[in-house]
């Protein structure tokens, strides 16, 4: 097999566990099948003041493993609950000198070579400000930054463009983003970014960071989450609110191959489907991309947390060259490889600015070639008895501004055949039409149970069934209402709605089922005749 940095890689049945392993996986069996990358890729680490195998900077004292167990749980939990979350090994929480042990050993052994962080240059809207802690760990040799409230690449507004009238500003995604970002500018909520590096506030959230993890990834042995947590190769970008821990990405960035690895991801338990997940990995995206240099994510996702990785733009087919990452990160049963491509310049967490912008530009567009936007007053539909309005509606505010004329006035085949064009004249048509297609109807043998409306005390669930009903009573007063029928077609649409109720409350052998196709066949006929001797019908 070919190696990736020189090295030759080993067969799977030789490894032994490496650095990291992605949280999807099951955790025993995973273990057993992780390649063993690092040893031939990863930089030699800084000494570390755990025990041990200063290769992949495993922890692998069980004493330390301990010390770091023991001081999370008092210490980082925003709720209570969180203290069940290691269950065994948090007996002795309330044992502050492990940390401070802990501490006192890791700044009294500083790596002997601070860690590459590699700040891109060539975009000068670029700024990843270091804080103070930051620096500390800097000088101490373990990439530390803080990712500061304002985005780094910021989206500029211009005030003069914002739409507020009958415009959807946001929908659900920047909504939430966009309140997520108002809570960093306020103060209230970070995004950090920290590895091991001794500094006691990055520690404390490291360690509430560890305790998320392992109440989210039950499958995950909690030695394993600390290992890979206090690993000084893998990187941590926390949601910190109001100094406490909400979740958080551990990855792993592979900076010669310019990919990271996602090891575990986790938001604390009463603060999921808030959008702190999706704001976490917006901000890892700007991080990984303008600190580290990497041009791509890959993990192993569990299977129940798919959905949420294809919503930041995982995609199950890997597009990543496989030298650049075979044999550098672990395969795993029971997870499903994933890869997310960081795209070169998007404002990652400033997203939300840009598809409000994008809004307002198509928006704007709109506008242009439309009058859509503007709002007219309604229309005043109050009715009297038999749905007919209390005055003729002629005007439709805003129908002749959208292009509308007269001579486009209805599509009634009752119209066509008369020349006139004058309105008056064809609504004086068209009633007397309608008066003797409704004598025609009332004169006929079959009319009898359609000429007044159906009484509710003879027929007690009539209009629990017949929801529209309909009788030629009722379509008289239309007719002399003069304001109901403008169209033929809405009087042969009542009276096609009154047989219609007939036959869906009668059955096909009652007098009324009948009463009403014969009643209906001889409406069409007339109606037929009428139309052909143009509306003279007898
Ligand atoms: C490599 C690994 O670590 S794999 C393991 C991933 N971690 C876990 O499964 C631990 C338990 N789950 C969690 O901690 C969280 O739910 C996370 C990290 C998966 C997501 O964080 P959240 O803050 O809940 O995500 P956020 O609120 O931003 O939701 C983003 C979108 O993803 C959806 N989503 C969130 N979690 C899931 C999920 N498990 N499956 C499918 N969709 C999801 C949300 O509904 C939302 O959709 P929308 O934008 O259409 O409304």
């Amino acid at each position: 097999m070919e190696s990736h940095g020189g090295g030759p890689l080993r067969s799977r049945s030789s490894q032994s566990p490496s650095p990291s392993h992605s949280a999807s996986a099951s955790a025993t069996s995973s273990i057993h099948k992780r390649k063993r990358a690092s040893e031939d890729h990863a930089p030699p680490f800084p000494p570390s003041s755990f025990s041990a195998d200063t290769r992949d900077g495993a922890l692998t004292s069980n004493d330390d493993l301990e010390s770091i167990s023991a001081r999370g749980a008092d210490s980082d939990s925003d709720d209570d609950s969180e203290d069940a979350v290691v269950d065994d090994d948090e007996e002795d929480y309330d044992n502050d000198s492990s940390m401070r042990t802990f501490t006192a050993s890791r700044l009294g052994n500083p790596p002997s070579a601070p860690r590459n962080t590699k700040l891109k240059t060539d975009n000068s809207a670029v700024k990843i400000e270091n804080s103070d802690g930051a620096k500390d760990a800097a000088n101490a040799g373990a990439g530390a930054m803080e990712i500061g409230p304002v985005p780094s690449i910021v989206v500029k507004e211009d005030p003069t463009k914002i739409f507020t009238d009958n415009l959807q500003t946001s929908g659900a995604y920047t909504a939430r983003e966009e309140s997520l970002k108002k809570e960093e500018e306020a103060g209230r909520l970070k995004f950090v970014c920290h590895s091991n590096d001794g500094v006691d506030e990055h520690m404390v959230w490291l360690i509430g960071l560890k305790n998320i993890f392992a109440r989210q990834l039950p499958n995950m042995p909690k030695e394993y989450i600390v290992r890979l947590v206090m690993d000084r190769s893998h990187k941590s970008v926390m949601v910190i609110r109001r100094n406490h821990v909400v979740g958080g990405i551990t990855y792993r960035p592979y900076a010669s191959q310019k990919f990271g690895e996602i090891a575990f991801c986790a938001i604390t338990a009463d603060e999921q489907v808030k959008g702190y997940g999706t704001r976490l990995m917006n901000h890892l995206k700007q991080y990984a991309r303008d600190v580290d240099g990497l041009t791509h994510f890959l993990t192993y996702a569990d299977n129940n947390a798919v959905g949420y990785f294809i919503k930041q733009g995982f995609t199950k087919e890997i597009h990543l060259e496989k030298d650049r990452w075979q044999g550098y990160i672990k395969d795993y049963d029971g997870g499903i490889l994933m890869e997310c491509k960081i795209d070169p310049k998007l404002p990652y967490t400033d997203l939300s600015t840009m598809i409000r912008r994008q809004r307002q530009a198509i928006d704007e567009k709109i506008r242009e070639l439309s009058n859509c936007h503007i709002v007219y007053t309604g229309i005043d539909f109050q009715k009297k008895e038999a749905g007919i309005p209390k005055k003729i509606i002629d005007d439709i505010p805003g129908l002749r501004e959208a292009g509308w004329t007269p001579d486009q006035w209805g599509h009634s085949r009752f119209r066509s055949l008369n020349v006139s064009t004058d309105n008056t004249t064809n609504q004086k048509h068209l009633s007397g039409f309608m008066r003797s297609l409704l004598k025609s109807m009332l004169d006929h043998a079959d009319a009898w149970p359609f000429k007044e409306p159906v009484d509710a005390r003879d027929v007690p669930d009539y209009y629990d069934i017949i929801k529209d009903p309909m009788d030629l009573k009722t379509m008289s007063k239309r007719v002399e209402s003069e304001l109901y029928y403008v169209t033929f077609e809405m009087f042969v649409a009542d009276v096609r709605r009154m047989f219609a109720n007939a036959r869906t409350y009668n059955s096909p052998e009652t007098i009324y089922y009948k009463c009403a196709t014969r009643l209906e066949s001889h409406f069409q006929s007339k109606v037929q005749a009428g139309l052909q001797s143009g509306s003279k019908i007898q």
